[in-house]
């Protein structure tokens, strides 16, 4: 049987995936969403010429040297501007943030100032012209372009945003993946099990990892062995607007792998299932109209090093978001074994040792072991039909945390 080659199961995966639709979001829903339209500004910030400090706004003229004795005039607080005008000799009492006066074109800072009583100042330090003054437009102006489009709402950008007078944003929708579970062997953790089951637990770090892109999971829960029984799920989940379907488990050759002939029942066109990859052969991929079906393989760490390699970069695609892999050159903590035709992602610690990464793969790989996945940091990638290699060696490392 020929097995899809990894990169190439990846490319066609991702084949004609454009970020999904925008949606309008106020801005305390934005944060962590990506900019589906550019964002100019709506106005000039700041609006006006302002103080940026607590002070006395006057005329460079007047306190060139020092000390100098000024008049106070009068009070301009933030948020409120002195009607008057500063002339020779005087000086307006100003905040930070207030509008300058008109005739200042400077601000004496107030640490700088003795009062003498009866409104009068004495300026102890000359101060230059345009000190401690942030003229209109120093932030940006109206119309600048403030924020690209695909940029990922950080709390900088949002504040940006804000003082831009956007009260809402128009984000990419973030993508909706439906979760389902099969197995009769299969119940959800603290639930009563039977001698025979086992815990439903490929759906937790599914949905995780699908988080972790921006994606909403939805939780389907767990079908039984029976056509009619993942239909009904599948059926929720086309219902639902899943822009994405995974499946977990029922993707091999065993009597009870009911999860194609049901997906293609549903009108999901295949598009590729069984890939040269180790853990996850059996993934399987195909489109119900618009919706994206993944099916994963049940054995545990197939599931998620599938999600790291394929659901995660398919979400982050629908969600507008860059995606890479964290992929590093280390040095082999223990010597591997040839590898046959399948692409290896072997479960490694990796470590720094004197200034390089050293990665030392687990001695078990059994795809079951989630603890040894929980454990393991990296991924060391070996090539189909990759040469003996020594300790020492130099392999590529697929960063996990
Ligand atoms: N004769 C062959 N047998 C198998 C092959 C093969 O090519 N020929 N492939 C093996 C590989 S590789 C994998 S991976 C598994 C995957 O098979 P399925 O996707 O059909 O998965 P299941 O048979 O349903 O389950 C396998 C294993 O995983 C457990 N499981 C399933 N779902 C969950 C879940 N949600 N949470 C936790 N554990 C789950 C299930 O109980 C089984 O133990 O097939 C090999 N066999
Ligand atoms: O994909 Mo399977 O995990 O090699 O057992």
């Amino acid at each position: 049987m020929t097995l899809v080659p990894v990169a190439e199961a990846l490319t066609r995966l991702l084949d004609g995936v454009e970020p999904l639709p925008a949606e309008s979001v106020a801005l305390h829903e934005a944060h962590d969403r990506v900019l589906a339209e550019p964002v100019a500004a709506l106005r000039t910030q700041p609006p006006f010429d302002a103080s940026a400090m607590d002070g006395y706004a006057t005329r460079a003229a007047d306190v060139a040297a020092a000390p100098a004795r000024l008049t106070v005039i009068g009070a301009a607080p933030a948020g409120r501007a002195f009607d008057g005008t500063v002339g020779p000799g005087q000086a307006v009492r100003v905040f930070t943030g207030a509008p300058l006066p008109a005739g200042a074109d400077t601000i004496v800072i107030q640490e700088n100032v003795r009062a003498l009583g009866n409104g009068a100042i004495e300026v102890l330090e000359p101060t230059a012209a345009e000190r401690n003054i942030r003229r209109a437009g120093l932030d940006f102006r109206e119309g600048d372009l403030l924020l690209e489009k695909g940029r990922l709402l950080d709390p900088a950008a949002l504040s940006l945003a804000a003082s831009a007078n956007h009260p809402r944003l128009e984000v990419v929708r973030r993508p909706l993946v439906a979760i389902i579970a099969t197995g009769d062997e299969l119940v959800a953790p603290g639930d009563a099990l039977g001698p025979d089951q086992i815990i439903s637990s490929n759906a937790y770090g599914v949905a995780a990892a699908a988080a972790s892109v921006g994606a909403t999971a939805l939780d389907l829960g767990i079908a039984a062995d029976r056509k009619e029984a993942i239909a009904a799920l599948v059926r929720q989940a086309v219902a639902a607007g899943a822009d994405v379907i995974v499946t977990l488990g029922g993707a091999s050759v065993g009597d009870h792998d009911l999860v194609h002939d049901v997906l293609t029942g549903e009108g999901m066109t295949l598009d590729f299932w069984k890939i040269a990859m180790r853990p996850g052969k059996p993934l399987m991929f195909g489109r119900m109209g618009a919706i994206r079906c993944i099916g994963l393989p049940g054995n545990p760490v197939a599931s998620l090093v599938c999600s790291q390699l394929f659901v995660k970069p398919l979400l982050a695609k629908l969600g507008g978001r860059p995606f890479a892999q964290d992929i590093r050159i280390a040095h082999l903590g223990a010597a591997m074994r040839e590898n046959d035709r399948r692409e290896d992602y072997v479960r490694a610690v990796v470590r720094e040792d004197g200034g390089r990464l050293v990665a030392t793969p687990f001695g078990i790989q059994d795809s079951s072991m989630l603890r040894k996945l929980a454990d393991a940091n990296g991924l060391i990638v070996r090539a189909p039909h990759a040469p003996a290699a020594a300790e020492g060696d130099t392999c590529p490392v697929l960063m996990l945390r």
